[in-house]
């Protein structure tokens, strides 16, 4: 209540330690005045418990003045939310993505807040990332039960969708994007335990406005943040992603199987890539559903290259696209392939 009556009831009741009992996700009631209420709430408490208020430590080790920020401007939107670039008040400007998970606010959100707690936790390990390929992840939040920020270093460039704007690739291009892709996929895919991306796609990566880096974003958050209220929000455990670069075996799970994202399926998406790079078009671009794209790679398996394409990139692809997952290459293999050696 923006009156205090609910904080001046409790601490009547109860007293003014009540304040600073955690949660289940260890936030204090300090911790959720400073994101939900008015100020004057804060200064309520700061008259009851003092400076210590400030000093409370959540189980992010956050305290209640920990990553305040402020958008300077939208940069664009995807399915769950928007990504702004932010000012942190530590005078950090980075880009920050937030999204807002389809859960019903009632009687579970507790739970749900619980879960998705537990979800932003085991992504924390992506802030350890450190790739000259990869976004840089700085921090993830959830300044609400339903809403997780992740930050990240700012990329000035735009999607690789963007940048093949449905005009095809040169080789040379497609072999330097390529290398930098599979460097990405080596170096995530070797880690212990392996990091899966689970949403590799030409969206998913930025090319640096000097055209010669790119880098990977995304990292499916959107799609395990999503399956960790998916039992409360009415999806089906099916796989999520971007259907045209949904590896076969994904497809092929069935409604009530569990969905298992692999290396392998990072890398058929990766081999759309290099389709889209090479063609200008998405893979199946009018495939509308899983078992018509289901359908279409059981026929025809992954579609062909378009003409006057060189030996080695259709062999390439060939290798990153094998219907069979266990036929695919590594990340490893393919950076060892003759595309990426040869002198074009
Ligand atoms: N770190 C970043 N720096 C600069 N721009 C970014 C960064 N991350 C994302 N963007 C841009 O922000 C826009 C929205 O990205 P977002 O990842 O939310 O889209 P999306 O892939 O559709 O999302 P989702 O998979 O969650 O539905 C895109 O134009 C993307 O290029």
């Amino acid at each position: 209540k923006s009156d205090n009556s609910n904080l001046k009831w409790l601490v009547k009741e109860l007293g003014s330690d009540c304040l600073t009992v955690p949660d289940q996700c260890g936030d204090t009631a300090v911790h959720l005045a400073a994101v939900h209420q008015p100020v004057d709430s804060l200064q309520f408490i700061f008259d009851q418990i003092g400076a210590e208020m400030l000093g409370l430590k959540n189980n992010e080790g956050k305290t209640p003045a920990d990553i305040r920020w402020d958008a300077v401007r939208l940069i664009g939107r995807g399915g769950f939310g928007e990504v702004h670039e932010v000012r942190t008040d530590t005078g950090i400007t980075c880009a920050a993505k937030t999204l807002r998970l389809p859960v019903q606010l009632g009687d579970e959100l507790p739970s749900v807040s619980t879960r998705i707690h537990r979800a932003v936790e085991s992504e924390r390990n992506l802030c350890r990332l450190r790739h000259p390929n990869i976004v840089m992840f700085l921090d993830i939040a959830q300044p609400e039960p339903a809403t997780v920020v992740v930050f990240m270093e700012l990329l000035d460039g735009r999607s690789l969708e963007r940048f093949i704007d449905n005009k095809p690739l040169d080789e040379l291009t497609i072999r330097d994007f390529s290398e930098q892709i599979c460097r990405a996929l080596l170096y995530l895919h070797s880690r212990q335990p392996p990091v899966i991306h689970r949403d590799i796609n030409c969206s998913n990566m930025i090319v640096r406005a000097d055209n010669t880096r790119i880098k990977l974003i995304g990292f499916g958050l959107s799609i395990k943040l999503d399956q960790s209220v998916s039992h409360i929000s009415a999806s089906t455990p099916t796989p999520k992603g971007t259907l045209n670069f949904m590896a076969p075996e994904l497809l092929g799970a069935g409604e009530s199987a569990s969905v298992q994202y692999r290396r392998e399926s990072d890398i058929w998406a990766f081999g759309c890539s290099v389709f889209q790079m090479a063609s200008g078009a998405r893979p199946f671009a009018n495939a509308k559903s899983m078992l018509e794209m289901a359908q279409l790679i059981d026929r025809r398996g992954a579609p062909a290259l378009p003409d006057g394409r060189s030996a080695e990139l259709r062999d390439f692809y060939s290798r990153c696209t094998a219907k069979d997952r266990r036929r695919r290459r590594s990340a490893q293999e393919l950076l060892g392939h003759e595309f990426l050696s040869k002198n074009l």
